[in-house]
């Protein structure tokens, strides 16, 4: 586990080996104080270097373990770091691949760090709903002062080896053998005094401004993070850092880690940490599954249609220096898609520029635009991004069943039709599948895998290996209308809108959502995205418009409650924030800052009266129930369609693509916590209330896991019986 080793004579190696990323388990930590024990006792050793097996230093404490009570997780990997600290023979940490977390403050305990180059550190426990508990939030301000530490702390972000040694994290960089140069300054330094470098002893270095600045700091995380408390946690405990002697600090820290702990953030954000691993590890009812099915090489891809969407894409394979030919139907279009492309591949050299690396043009996959489909005929895998059109779609994808060679792969980036019928015009439909990219596409982090009736394993494999090379997670889901993310989603919208008309406000009902901890509110989502993309989509299908039947009621479809608002709105010029007007109003056509509008009140209180709505207060509660039940509802019926395999798949997709507060887990995770029979009574209420929204229905499976006592949601997989997956 820490293995201890002599160089040289003088200098003890002591290697922490826990795969595949050294976490610190109670095994490690115990394994790593005996060897620290060993060497201060042995005479012979002067030095000690510490470093991490197989190239990677440690990603903190062993996740795995957080549940274990902590009275049997043995030793504190705190006590560790005062040990080392304290000792009088120097300690260097050799940093290779991450020191993140408890790594990095095990780090901030020796008294200097060498890191390799691509080396990243960072204490990303505000991620995990915790906070640096082992000193990091009292040594990390003395050593790098107040402003940088804050940020670091607060934001979870991992820093790269040369912005590390800019801040003042490590000592060195250095371009290989790292250990090797650890040891060469271990020797250097025996000897030297070492009081400046026991980061616990020195003062923290604070600007005039220090109240100001952690207040600043506070309103952001309070901004960024709604609803979460690790955040106000981590900054309570620097500001600990700033007023208190550094034992004081500790306990404060432990103080605050306790009561973090004793809330549902840290179990909930950990179970959103390895949701998103295991979504990787996709099985088919077949029994084929990513241990079984090996992807096939992506060397080269293509990208059809350079709207928002596609210039992101072609961006992320870019990233991911896989070349990639775009291509444009005209012209016009093609110019302004490769000016597009090219400020966002100068924007991704700038960024990676700002964090250190030398030759950033380099690290990018060739770009190459066209106008001619025979330009596709070698490529790998092509994905198509144009707008939400079938006849379009097929009409691509014929042609590429014609151009393209055989072993190519075709994916479409629809963000809802149906797979399906796109393959099946193709000469391979086996190797047709949704590649549902989320927006902006070289950012987000999420691409919902979707698989249609005809997809091969194979073509899922490398779909879902494609996510990986793209740096994004694959979520693995059945092809049903909007799939599953747009599917709960246009609920959750919906939802909102009936609100409207029964007497919010689309701006109390943004805050409600935005104090829940939403990133963005329905109304300024819809105001951001578009409100003619979704009346345009309304139109084709008959919902509004000319195909709609004369003398349909203007709130109803069919034996559902339908709301004409948006149409109108739309029908008015009314598209968000590119026509400057829409739920709300902006400063300009384009603006982003959203103001309530009095003409939307005049409007809405007409439409009240032509459609005989009586006004009625409506709580926050009532707002957050509604929209967020009527979304996890539909969650449980995708379950129950086998649209999704597991709960944790609906969980990953709202957390990664639609803002939703991973402080509570995701949505499938949070009706656990709120308790589904709650969850049931309410949607029943409600449903009771609205009978025409029959979606709040609740779903069969909902109820059948409350029928079978609730149980917890690892295990409701299991309860879904033997119903066909369209997996
Ligand atoms: C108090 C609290 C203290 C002192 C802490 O230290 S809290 C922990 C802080 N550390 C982290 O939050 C690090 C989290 N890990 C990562 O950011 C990444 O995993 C990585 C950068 C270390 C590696 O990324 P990558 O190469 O993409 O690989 P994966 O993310 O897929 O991870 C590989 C497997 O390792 C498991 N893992 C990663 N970190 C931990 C950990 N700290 N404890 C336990 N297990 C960890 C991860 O789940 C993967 O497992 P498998 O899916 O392969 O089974």
């Amino acid at each position: 586990m820490a293995t201890f080793r002599h160089i040289c004579d003088s200098v003890a190696v002591i290697t922490l080996s826990n795969p595949p990323v050294n976490a610190l388990s109670s095994a490690l930590i115990q394994a790593l104080q005996k060897a620290l024990g060993e060497a201060i006792r042995d005479s012979a050793v002067e030095a000690i270097v510490i470093c991490g097996d197989k190239g990677k230093f440690c990603a903190g404490a062993d996740i795995r373990e957080f549940n274990k009570p902590s009275q049997k997780r043995g030793p504190h990997l705190l006590l560790l770091t005062d040990l080392i600290e304290s000792n009088k023979k120097p300690v260097v940490a050799a940093i290779e691949g991450v020191a993140l977390g408890g790594g990095l403050e095990l780090a901030l305990g020796c008294h200097y760090r060498v890191a390799h180059v691509q080396a990243r550190v960072g204490l990303p426990e505000v991620l995990l709903g915790i906070l640096p508990a082992a000193s990091g939030t009292q040594r990390l301000p003395r050593l790098i002062g107040i402003a940088a530490a804050l940020t670091l702390i607060t934001t979870g972000k991992y820093v790269p080896a040369r912005e590390a040694l800019k801040l003042g994290i490590v000592d060195k960089v250095v371009g290989e053998n790292t250990v090797d140069e650890a040891i060469r300054l271990a020797k250097k330094v025996i000897g030297q005094p070492l009081g400046s470098r026991q980061l616990s002893t020195l003062p923290v270095q604070c600007p005039p401004n220090v109240e100001a600045l952690l207040a600043e700091a506070m309103v952001k995380v309070k901004k960024q993070f709604r609803g979460a408390q690790s955040p106000q946690a981590c900054i309570e405990a620097v500001r600990a850092a700033v007023h208190l002697p550094y034992t004081e600090g500790i306990k404060k820290e432990q103080e605050l880690y306790q009561f973090l702990n004793a809330t549902h953030e840290p179990r909930a954000q950990q179970y959103a940490f390895f949701a998103e691993r295991e979504v990787a590890k996709w099985t088919l009812p077949s029994g084929a599954s990513w241990k079984t099915v090996s992807p096939q090489p992506i060397h080269t891809a293509a990208v059809i249609g350079l709207g928002t969407m596609g210039r992101g894409i072609v961006t992320s394979l870019a990233k991911a220096k896989i070349p990639v030919v775009a291509l444009e139907q005209d012209k016009r279009q093609l110019d302004i898609g490769s000016k597009a492309v090219m400020s966002l591949l100068d924007r991704e050299i700038l960024k990676m520029e700002q964090l250190g690396h030398t030759e950033a043009t380099n690290s990018l996959g060739p770009v190459r635009f066209t106008l001619d489909y025979d330009e596709l005929k070698d490529v790998d895998i092509v994905i198509e991004a144009v707008f939400e059109n079938m006849a379009l779609k097929k009409d691509i994808f014929r042609r590429l069943s014609v151009v393209c060679k055989p072993e190519a792969f075709l994916c479409t980036n629809t963000s809802g039709l149906n797979i399906d019928e796109i393959a099946s015009v193709t000469n391979r439909p086996q190797m047709v599948i949704g590649t549902h990219f989320f927006s902006p596409a070289h950012i987000m982090k999420l691409l919902e895998v979707v698989r249609g009736c005809y997809t091969s394993s194979t073509t899922i494999s490398t779909a879902m290996r494609l996510a990986k090379m793209l740096g994004k997670i694959g979520v693995l889901v059945g092809n049903c209308p909007s799939f599953v993310g747009n599917r709960l989603m246009r609920l959750y919208v919906e939802q909102a809108v009936f609100l409207v008309e029964e007497g919010s406000k689309p701006e109390e009902i943004d805050l409600a959502l935005e104090d829940f901890g939403l990133a963005m509110g329905p109304f300024r989502m819809m105001d951001l995205a578009g409100l003619d993309i979704g009346w345009k989509a309304r139109t084709e299908i008959g919902l509004t418009g000319p195909k709609l039947p004369i003398g349909t009621p203007a709130r109803q479809r069919g034996s559902k409650r339908y709301s004409p608002l948006p149409d109108i709105l739309c029908e008015q010029g009314r598209f968000g924030q590119k026509s400057g007007q829409g739920w709300y109003k902006y400063e300009k056509s384009g603006g982003r800052n959203a103001m309530p509008d009095p003409w939307l009140y005049n409007f809405l209180s007409e439409y009240r009266c032509i459609h005989n709505l009586k006004t009625r207060n409506i709580t926050q509660e009532e707002v957050i129930e509604r929209c967020l039940y009527i979304l996890i509802n539909q969650g449980f019926k995708v379950l129950e369609e086998g649209i999704a395999s597991d709960p944790k798949d609906i969980d990953v997709i709202y957390n990664n693509g639609y803002g939703w507060p991973k402080h509570t887990g995701g949505p499938m995770y949070y009706a656990s916590l709120v308790g589904l029979p709650v969850v049931l009574t309410k949607l029943e209420k409600y449903y009771e209330d609205n009978p025409d929204i029959l979606d709040l229905k609740p779903s069969n499976f909902l109820k059948k896991l409350v029928a079978s006592g609730t149980p917890p949601l690892k295990e409701w997989r299991s309860h879904l019986g033997s119903q066909s997956s369209k997996l």
